[in-house]
């Protein structure tokens, strides 16, 4: 999004996940097993879609039902959201922070009473890029959530609540303690300059929350070797955006469920070269991280 400029997150990331290298350990090594709880459901694999909008995201949807994979979906009113469910995906619908309390509680009532699994906010899109006002997406203005607008927020559901958008340790903490089932790690395209990439900080994000959240790494997942490299380093999951746009737009669901297959195979040939026989035995030693940074 900002590949002009200085401090590109999403830029930042890439190589980063470049850098890290992966340790052979196939002797004796098994066929690998995909299959993936997440809220009670379960899936082929741990990729999921995500929370994408302006697109046509009941195709995206039927892909990735077809391919066993979770869907989230992003801004959009409750009309869209009902096409998605129909297909009978199993959707998160992360909701934008909005100003108006009453977008949000008219979303999250609709996605409790028309089957979703479970729902979000994406709290890194309030505020602009380059200043500290609330930023306006598509013409509808948002607002930075306090702690006790998040709280009431995440209490107003029975659905599990994901934050989308935490990116630190403190942060994780924070929504732990508001009572949020899991975290999508993300800076959202580079919303934030010189973002730490989320698979950079997840081994701390891990240990602070232990298994109390579910840990959804967001951003620059491109293949299953880079999925790989989230899961060894403490990701429960995984989300696939832009990499999905293109098979969406040349082939709809069948695209969609394509790639996602394509990117399970590849997920399977890093762990059966790593002898990961499941994704509850992801080992993050099997990683080497260049020396370099450290936390401040
Ligand atoms: C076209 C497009 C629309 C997006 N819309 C939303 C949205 O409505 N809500 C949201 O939380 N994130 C939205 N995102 C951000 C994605 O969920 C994700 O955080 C980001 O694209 C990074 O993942 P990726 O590198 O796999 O694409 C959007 C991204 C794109 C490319």
């Amino acid at each position: 999004m900002f590949s002009e400029a200085r401090g590109d997150s999403v830029q930042i990331a890439r190589e980063y996940m470049d850098s890290l290298l992966v340790e052979s350990r196939v002797v004796g090594a098994v066929k690998p097993d995909t299959t993936f709880r997440f809220l009670g459901e379960t899936f082929s694999m741990p990729f999921m879609t995500a929370a994408l909008s302006h697109l046509d995201l009941a195709s995206m949807a039927e892909g990735a039902k077809e391919a066993g994979a979770c869907v989230s979906i992003g801004m959009g009113g409750n009309e869209e959201m009902g096409k998605v469910l129909s297909t009978g995906a199993k959707v998160i619908k992360i909701i934008k922070p909005y100003a108006d309390e009453k977008e949000i509680m008219s979303r999250i009532e609709y996605a409790e009473e028309h089957g979703a699994l479970a729902v979000g906010m994406d709290v890194e899109h309030a505020v602009n890029v380059e200043d500290a006002e609330d930023s306006v997406v598509m013409g509808l203005q948002m607002k930075q959530p306090t702690l006790e607008e998040l709280e009431k927020y995440i209490r107003a559901t029975k659905l599990p609540f994901l934050i989308k958008g935490a990116l630190s340790a403190a942060d994780a903490l924070r929504c732990r303690d508001l009572g949020a089932a899991g975290l999508v790690l993300s800076h959202h395209n580079g919303l934030m300059r010189y973002a730490v990439p989320p698979v950079m900080i997840l081994p701390e994000i891990r240990k602070a929350v232990g298994s109390d959240l579910l840990l959804v790494a967001d951003g620059g997942i491109e293949t299953g070797f880079d999925a790989f490299k989230a899961l060894a380093r403490g990701a429960d999951a995984v989300t696939m955006g832009k990499a999905l746009m293109g098979p969406l737009k040349d082939k709809g669901a069948e695209g969609v469920k394509e790639a996602l297959q394509k990117a399970n195979g590849q997920l399977q040939a890093m762990m059966i070269r790593t002898g990961t026989k499941n994704l509850k035995h992801m080992d993050p030693s099997v990683i080497w991280e260049p020396a370099g940074y450290r936390h401040g």
